[in-house]
C-alpha cells in the first residue's frame, strides 16, 4: 500500500473529560491541561488521554493514561462523543469520555499545565481537536456565543 494511505489509517485515542459538578448535579467545570513539551502541539491545551494500545479497550485505555499523565484512579467512564481529527501528522479517531468521580490528588506527572475551565474556556491556545468538544458542551448546556479565547 501506498505510504499516502497507510499513513491515514486513523489512530484510536481514549480523552477523558473531567468533570466537577455542582449540587444539584450539573456539570459545573472540565480539566484541561497541555501537551508536555517535545511532543506534537506542545502547549496546546486539551483534554488529558493518549493512544489506545493493542489489546486495551478504550477503558482500560483511558485508566492507564490518566494514572500516567495526572496520578489519578478514575472510576466510572462514560463514553460520550467520538470525532476523527486529520492533522498533517496523523489522523486520530478521539473517544470522549465523561468522567465524574476519580480517586487521588491530581498531579501533573509529565510536566503538563491544568486548568478547571468552564465556557468560555480562557486559557489558550486550544488544540484544534479540542474546539467540536466546547461546542458540544456548549449545545447540552445551553450556552450561546464564543466557546474560547481565539
Ligand atoms: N490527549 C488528547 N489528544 C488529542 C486531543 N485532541 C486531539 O486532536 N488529540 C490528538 O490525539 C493524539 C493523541 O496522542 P498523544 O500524543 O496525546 O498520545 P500518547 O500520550 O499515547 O502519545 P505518545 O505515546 O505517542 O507520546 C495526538 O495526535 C493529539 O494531537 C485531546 O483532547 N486530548
Amino acid at each position: 500500500m501506498p505510504d499516502s494511505a497507510t499513513e491515514r489509517i486513523p489512530v484510536d485515542v481514549a480523552v477523558g473529560v473531567l468533570l466537577r459538578r455542582d449540587a444539584q448535579g450539573r456539570e459545573q467545570s472540565f480539566l484541561l491541561t497541555t501537551r508536555p513539551p517535545g511532543k506534537v502541539y506542545a502547549g496546546h491545551w486539551e483534554f488529558p488521554g493518549g493512544k489506545i494500545e493493542a489489546g486495551e479497550t478504550l477503558e482500560q485505555a483511558l485508566r492507564r493514561e490518566l494514572q500516567e499523565e495526572l496520578g489519578i484512579t478514575i472510576e466510572q467512564v462514560h463514553p460520550w462523543k467520538v470525532d476523527v481529527m486529520d492533522y498533517p501528522h496523523a489522523r486520530v479517531r478521539l473517544h470522549f469520555c465523561k468522567v465524574y468521580d476519580w480517586q487521588g490528588d491530581l498531579q501533573m506527572l509529565e510536566g503538563q499545565q491544568f486548568a478547571w475551565q468552564s465556557l468560555p474556556v480562557q486559557v489558550q491556545p486550544v488544540l484544534p481537536g479540542t474546539i467540536p468538544v466546547l461546542r458540544w458542551l456548549a449545545q447540552e448546556q445551553g450556552f450561546e456565543g464564543n466557546t474560547h479565547v481565539e
